[in-house]
């Protein structure tokens, strides 16, 4: 059965900046408490363990939660809350010391519009390299080149090198590409929503084919009305850590009357 389960999962990071050094001084001079309040945005920092004395952005702390199949889950909460972050470990592009991670199911994460192409290829190029990656039988090769090339729309720039691309183009080559594969679960960052206005209406119906392939969908966005329309829960995200979990409309209100 496709599912996602946590179990009190953490993820810090180091602050290793080269003035990483300086940064501590000023941060050891302040009082801990000043460290550890909650600033202005959903972003945390803590001081490590006394012998280190390290300084780390606690981006998530002690999640625990499940999702199960047939469940849209929309991720909510301030700058620095921590959304992509989780969304990133879903995708195992960053892995975890502590708690557990248990996932059932075929994934594929939409985070990064130009994730694997290569700027120095065109973009005819660049399908060729994907259809490789995802193991595209050969006979579907022609069909998959149609399909990318009618939805990008990039006319005479399909055979560019993508390094030309405005960053509109970019999307909409990444967006095709990336809308392709039919995953159980599915895992999206806001950046769908980018485009001009009819490059959004013609992404939303292709999108809206691979989410109802999909068995889960979790995305994070800023967009109350995108949240609403696609999600049947949502996790609300402050300081690393869920604030409130629970139906759509239940937290999304909740959510809107704490910026009021
Ligand atoms: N690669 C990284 N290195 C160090 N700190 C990071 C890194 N990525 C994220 N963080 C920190 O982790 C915390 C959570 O960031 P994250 O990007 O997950 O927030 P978010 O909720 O997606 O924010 P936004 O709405 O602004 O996109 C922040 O305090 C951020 O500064």
């Amino acid at each position: 059965m496709t599912h996602i389960r946590l179990e009190n999962l953490s993820l810090s990071f180091p602050v290793l900046h080269g003035a990483s050094r300086s940064l501590k001084k000023t941060l050891l001079v302040r009082a801990k408490a000043t460290v550890t309040k909650p600033a202005s945005v959903g972003g945390r920092m803590r001081l490590g363990a006394a012998a280190s004395d390290a300084v780390l952005v606690q981006a998530l702390s002690g999640l625990t939660f499940q999702i199960e199949g047939g469940e849209r889950v929309g991720l909510i909460g301030h700058n620095g809350a921590g959304k992509s972050t989780l969304l990133r470990v879903l995708a195992g592009i960053y892995e975890t010391t502590d708690g557990v991670l248990d996932i059932e199911g075929d994934s594929h994460a939409l985070i990064d519009p130009q994730s694997g192409m290569n700027p120095e290829l065109t973009g005819r190029e660049n399908l060729h390299l994907f259809a490789c990656r995802m193991g595209v039988a050969k006979e579907h090769i022609a069909g998959l080149e149609a399909d990318v090339e009618a939805f990008a729309e990039l006319g005479p720039f399909f055979d560019l090198p993508v390094r030309l691309y405005s960053s509109g183009m970019g999307i909409r080559l990444g967006f095709a590409l990336a809308t392709v594969p039919r995953p159980s679960i599915l895992l999206m960052d806001e950046w769908f929503m980018a485009g001009d206005q009819r490059f959004q209406d013609k992404a939303k119906n292709r999108m809206e084919g691979m989410v109802d392939a999909a068995e889960i969908l979790v995305v994070t966005s800023h967009s109350l009305p995108v949240l609403r329309k696609w999600c049947t829960r949502i996790l609300w995200m402050e300081g690393g850590q869920v604030r409130m979990d629970g139906p759509t409309q239940t937290v999304l209100d909740a959510y809107e009357a704490s910026l009021a």
